[in-house]
């Protein structure tokens, strides 16, 4: 269950936060299979309790396993599996199965798709569950404690006892009913908050893929689990790999202040599990997530987001092109303040991002996953897969500069002009930095910086300081 079913050379997830089904699967057909991304994390399909204010984190607080929400029903769900999975790009569901909602803060608790229920006492009449299906009321407020942290409420939100038959089942039923919608896999929230010892059970009862959405006959789904471990706390994210791959909230944490400058570049040379993380086929990793890029999340004041648009695209692009980790793209709305909900009408309805000519996303939508910098370092990444890291340079502070067996080069300055003739590994040739521009669609010149490649490999690379971007990066499939 490490296995993300990836389709030819594609490597990447996007988080198409808050984002509506069609519009999902009209984005994995205009945009996503051309430019390689492998797959796409959705946001919770299960019904919600409706919040005044409409608050992103409302759609964590599940009344009911019915595919209605704000996002779309199940024909809407089903559409978009079939159209992404046509073209190659696999969908992960964000799975809530730690709890339920709280009581709401304006009774009768209503959900999106119209459901009543009476959290206050356990009452959730649209799976059903009742108050024998849930925890003693108790809240959590120690991290050290494991019973606490599994047994007791996150925020007042009900909290599930899985050591019951019937709660298992209800959520393998939820499972298995998004197995058969065509998805390729999960993100289980909270995960932290509940037993190993009951995932296990739940995983193994969660069927094969189906087979007829393009996956191998006995594919299992690929799991991946929020556990927020920074140190100091009781529970690890060691308790978890044995059941399937973790998200790595050191890495976006690290990799924030390492891009703010707060540390060197240099040291960057043994990424990964030399700083601590976890092994590469167990590690979620990401820049940011739609946690903590509100700043209040786990990583606090140094996770870059879209607000830091350099060094974002930097930190991205060297996440990419380093040889570690299951990568995941954060695609956001533009927020304001912390609880601020997605882009919505005056009926509360979520609006569709529209594309401009330049195939940028208006309404509200930063569209990330746009950005050139960051598809075209998607396209890099594909091109180098398979291959080690080689040929390190750095000049012992905030320039580095390394390749990717002999496909793929990348230099970074995140202080002073760039100014090195350094070996790219690429053949003799000429190559367009595909952080500026890309390769001509006639193929005979570059849209943005052109490198001069040597029969010995070696080139000029310059990269000024208060340039656009502190990166340059080319590869086999950038030669003109
Ligand atoms: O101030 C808040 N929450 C307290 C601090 C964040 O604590 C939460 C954590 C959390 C935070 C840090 C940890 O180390 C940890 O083990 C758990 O995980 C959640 C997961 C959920 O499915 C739903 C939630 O309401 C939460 C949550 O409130 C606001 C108001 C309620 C929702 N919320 C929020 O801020 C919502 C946050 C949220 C929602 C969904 C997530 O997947 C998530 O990671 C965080
Ligand atoms: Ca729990």
């Amino acid at each position: 269950q490490k296995d993300p079913h990836w389709a030819n050379g594609r490597n990447t997830i996007i988080h198409l936060f808050e984002w509506k089904w069609k519009d999902i699967a009209d984005e994995c057909e205009r945009f996503l299979q051309y430019k390689g991304y492998a797959g796409v994390q959705v946001s919770p399909v299960n019904e919600n309790i409706v919040v005044p204010n409409r608050p992103w984190w409302e759609r964590y607080q599940p009344i009911s396993y019915q595919l209605n929400t704000r996002s779309g029903n199940e024909e809407d769900f089903l559409d978009m599996t079939k159209r992404c999975n046509a073209v190659g790009i696999r969908i992960y569901v964000d799975v809530i199965i730690n709890h339920m909602s709280r009581e709401s803060e304006s009774p009768p608790a209503v959900g999106t798709g119209g459901s009543f229920a009476d959290p206050g006492n356990k009452n959730f009449t649209a799976v059903p569950y009742t108050n024998g299906d849930f925890h003693p009321t108790c809240a959590i407020n120690d991290y050290n404690n494991e019973e606490n942290v599994r047994n007791c409420e996150l925020e007042k939100l009900k909290d599930l006892n899985h050591e019951s038959n019937y709660v298992r089942e209800k959520i393998n039923e939820f499972l298995n009913h998004l197995i058969s919608l065509g998805v390729a896999g999960f993100r289980v929230d909270a995960a932290k908050h509940m037993w190993p010892k009951d995932l296990k059970l739940i995983y193994g009862n969660i069927g094969d893929l189906n087979t007829s959405f393009g996956f191998p006959p006995n594919s299992k789904p690929f799991i991946y689990q929020e556990v927020i471990d920074l140190y100091g706390e009781a529970i690890s994210r060691d308790s978890y790999t044995p059941l399937g791959a973790v998200t790595e909230f050191r890495h976006s944490a690290e990799i924030g202040r390492v891009f703010r400058g707060l540390d060197k570049l240099s040291y960057l040379r043994n990424w990964g599990t030399g700083w601590g993380f976890l092994s590469s086929e167990n590690s979620l990793i990401f820049i940011d997530n739609h946690d903590n890029q509100r700043g209040h999340g786990a990583g606090g004041a140094n996770i870059l987001t879209y607000k830091n648009a350099k060094q974002y695209k930097m930190a991205t692009a060297f996440m990419l092109a380093y040889p570690y980790g299951i990568t995941r793209i954060m695609s956001s709305f533009y927020f304001d303040f912390s609880d601020q909900g997605p882009p919505q009408d005056k009926d509360e309805n979520i609006v569709s991002p529209s594309i401009t000519p330049h195939g940028t996303c208006e309404n509200g939508w930063v569209c990330e996953h746009r950005w050139r910098q960051i598809f075209n370092m998607i396209e890099f990444k594909n091109v180098v897969h398979g291959t080690g890291l080689n040929d390190w340079w750095s000049n012992g502070d905030q320039q580095i500069a390394f390749c990717r067996g002999g496909k793929g080069f990348i230099a970074f300055t995140n202080w002073g002009d760039f100014r090195q003739t350094l070996q790219t590994c690429l053949p003799a040739g000429i190559y367009c930095d595909v952080i500026s521009g890309h390769l001509s669609t006639d193929s005979r010149s570059c849209t943005g910086k052109t490198v001069y490649v040597g029969s010995d490999g070696i080139a000029l690379i310059e990269i000024k300081a208060l340039g656009e971007d502190g990166v340059l990066a080319i590869h086999e499939k950038s030669k003109v």
